[in-house]
């Protein structure tokens, strides 16, 4: 469903534009950033509006499972079975209600209860009943035991989904759990890569400073910068003249540990929108060889676009399925790339709808598709050269699990340190040697690396 086919009257109001954008997200397979930044550039929305309509948007996707434990002590019927915009609604009322400070309750009760007379009237009666029940019952309202049920209490409190608490709670100590659990829920930074080639970090960070941005350098990226607040990225000092390009911290450590060399010929296969792709050619000062596979030409004109943005010209693309051996006629590569789409787990704080779309299954799905990718691209690797596989998911199954199965078919592969990571930055590897970032630990997105050689 797109946002246009869904109430398009009374747009200006953030409430209502909210409304329909939870509902589209529910509907569809987007993004919320990717519906956010279409709803704003209609620019129906003006001043303050415009933040409160993001905030309401990704703080209720963010708390979801937070609002959904309380709504379901006050409302009679289970949740699933409310119409649609009405769940969509006693949320985005709840949330005004439990987060939002600046709102008064009678304010955030009075423009819910409004919203609900436009768009569900025969629901306007229970939409107001639930929320003044909320005021009147709050210090009554309970999370789940902590110590009856220390997974159901997570959930609840940092709202995650339950299985992917449990699934932490196999991989982690459950005090570190519920870090991981916090970091996810909150606001990610936003963090970008100077482009080397045009300006040093340091140059960069300049620049922003005189524009009185506030910056600080990443802690282990060493092109990376963090930014504190909101910004249009097209309007930041710049972006133009492309001097950087919008990539998180993890991301950044990825292309570090494939460590091409200027002249060699590289393979990403799976490149759009292509992030990685174009900090190899940064790493390789714009020398050589890149072949940016994808599926479509569609995706990977946005690779072509930013390449020029940047002044990166040895970047060629080519839309190809890489499951399929037959596409690249037997061409051999030094350095080859392997992103492989993936569950998304290890960014579900950028992209909060995740949380709720995901299943279990979802992740065997993925592992499937990523154990062929990965067996038919270590195909086009020349002898003595590298790969890397990286997704950015924190389940094991689409990573330890995929890359132990591929060694155990394929031995003439072992896993690397990589020089990037032999130094102060090996204490982001893990004792098998591949590179693991989490939210919590590290600040950045989660995210699985691996460097695999293949020996001469
Ligand atoms: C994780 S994203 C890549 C992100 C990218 N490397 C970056 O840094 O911007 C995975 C990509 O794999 C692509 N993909 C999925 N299956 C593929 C296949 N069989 N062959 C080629 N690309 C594929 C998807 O279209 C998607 O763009």
């Amino acid at each position: 469903m797109s946002q246009k086919n869904v109430s398009p009257s009374h747009r200006a109001d953030p409430r209502h534009a909210a409304l329909n954008t939870l509902r589209a997200l529910a509907a569809g397979t987007e993004h919320a950033d990717t519906l956010i930044d279409r709803e704003l550039a209609r620019e129906e929305l003006a001043g303050p509006d415009r933040g409160l309509y993001r905030h309401l948007v990704f703080g209720v996707l963010r708390r979801q499972g937070t609002l959904d434990h309380y709504l379901a002590l006050l409302v009679t019927q289970p949740l699933q079975k409310l119409e649609e915009p009405l769940r969509h609604l006693l949320r985005l009322g709840l949330f005004q209600l439990l987060y939002l400070d600046r709102v008064p309750p009678h304010a955030a009760v009075h423009a819910t209860v409004e919203l609900a007379k436009r768009v569900l009237p025969r629901a306007s009666g229970l939409v107001n009943g639930v929320l003044r029940s909320f005021l009147r019952s709050r210090e009554q309202l309970c999370l789940p035991d902590r110590a009856c049920d220390p997974g159901g209490w997570l959930a609840a409190t940092h709202s995650v989904p339950r299985w992917l608490i449990e699934q932490w709670r196999g991989q982690m100590p459950e005090e570190e759990v519920e870090r991981l659990a916090a970091a996810t829920s909150a606001e990610p930074p936003l963090t970008l890569r100077a482009n080397t080639l045009r300006i040093g970090r340091d140059d960069l960070m300049a620049r922003f400073g005189d524009a009185g941005i506030s910056c600080e350098p990443c802690r282990y990226a060493p092109e990376g910068i963090r930014l504190e607040g909101h910004f249009f990225i097209p309007s930041l000092p710049g972006f133009a003249e492309g001097l950087f390009a919008v990539q998180d911290e993890a991301s950044q450590l990825v292309a570090h540990l494939l460590a091409p060399q200027p002249g060699q010929r590289v393979l990403d296969a799976c490149a759009a929108p292509g992030g990685k792709t174009l900090h190899l050619a940064q790493l390789m000062g714009d020398s050589g060889s890149i072949l940016a596979t994808d599926l479509t030409d569609r995706k990977l004109a946005r690779v072509l676009e930013s390449a020029q943005r940047l002044g990166i010209s040895c970047v060629r693309t080519l839309a190809a399925d890489v499951s399929r051996p037959e596409y690249l006629h037997g061409e051999l590569f030094d350095r080859i790339l392997l992103d492989a789409p993936c569950s998304g787990l290890g960014v579900i704080r950028r992209n909060p709808e995740a949380k709720w779309r995901l299943t279990p299954a979802d992740i065997e799905r993925c592992a499937r598709r990523q154990r062929l990718l990965l067996s038919r691209v270590a195909n086009l690797l020349a002898p003595g050269g590298s790969l890397v596989y990286a997704t950015c998911s924190t389940a094991p199954e689409e990573d330890e699990q995929v890359v132990a199965d591929f060694l155990s078919h394929h031995r003439q592969f072992v896993i690397e340190k990589g020089l990037f990571f032999s130094g102060a930055a090996s204490s982001l590897l893990t004792t098998d040697g591949a590179l693991r970032l989490w939210p919590h630990r590290h600040g950045t997105d989660g995210f699985f690396a691996v460097l695999l050689t293949r020996h001469p």
